[in-house]
């Protein structure tokens, strides 16, 4: 079994509990409160300027050129693309200001950029892979259980349950698996520590911004 299917299976218990989140559940029918997701498209905003550097970081860092370069067209995806979904809300929902970072992104967008500036390589992939992987599972997850047509989520919906996202998320898995291969069984652990880690700070962002937790 490669090194992906093998830890995908091991936070089934964590992605279940994403799976049942109110923030998810609310997010499918259309009823999750605006003030929710203001907090959340304020505070992913700030993620996504984080992850942008953490993944050229990785970029910088990793042995082959063309996943140099596969890094790079990420980092662009999460600062420009996925940003400007942001940016359509904020203009949605009249958000002028983001504010600071909360407890949860913070502590997200922090153990992403030290990861991927001090730990092994492959360790640094693995810890990023979550963010691509399970909002994959959970756009598609929502598009299949859709329950609402006129839904105000709906461009979010689209973006991670879309194609595009697909493309990306099967290159990073496909990047990960072949670092995985050359590992001894011992960085392989360590690459599925951090990929737990980041799945545990996946769940605690969506619930951070359920209940609009701040400092
Ligand atoms: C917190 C979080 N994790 C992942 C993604 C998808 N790149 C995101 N936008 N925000």
């Amino acid at each position: 079994m490669n090194w992906s299917t093998n830890v995908w299976k091991q936070i089934q218990p964590i992605y279940n509990r994403i799976l049942n989140m109110p923030f998810i559940a609310e997010l499918t029918d259309g009823t999750l409160p605006k003030e929710k997701f203001k907090f959340y498209m304020a505070q992913d905003s700030h993620y996504l300027e984080h992850f942008g550097r953490s993944l050229s970081l990785i970029a910088s860092r990793i042995e082959n050129i063309n996943d140099t370069l596969t890094f790079i067209r990420f980092a662009e995806g999460a600062i420009v693309v996925e940003n400007a979904l942001h940016e359509s809300y904020f203009k949605d929902f009249n958000l002028t200001d983001k504010g600071s970072m909360q407890p949860s992104c913070h502590h997200y967008a922090h153990t992403l950029k030290s990861t991927a500036t001090l730990a092994n390589i492959e360790v640094a992939v693995a810890a990023v892979l979550p963010c691509f992987w399970i909002y994959r599972e959970v756009g598609h997850y929502i598009t299949t259980n859709l329950k609402s047509v006129n839904n105000p989520y709906q461009k979010w919906i689209d973006t991670y349950g879309g194609e595009e996202f697909n493309t990306l998320v099967e290159q990073a898995i496909k990047i990960t698996d072949r670092l995985a291969l050359n590992c001894t069984k011992a960085q392989q652990n360590l690459m599925t520590d951090a990929f737990i880690t980041s799945s545990h700070l996946e769940y605690q962002f969506w619930d951070g911004a359920y209940n609009l937790r701040t400092w």
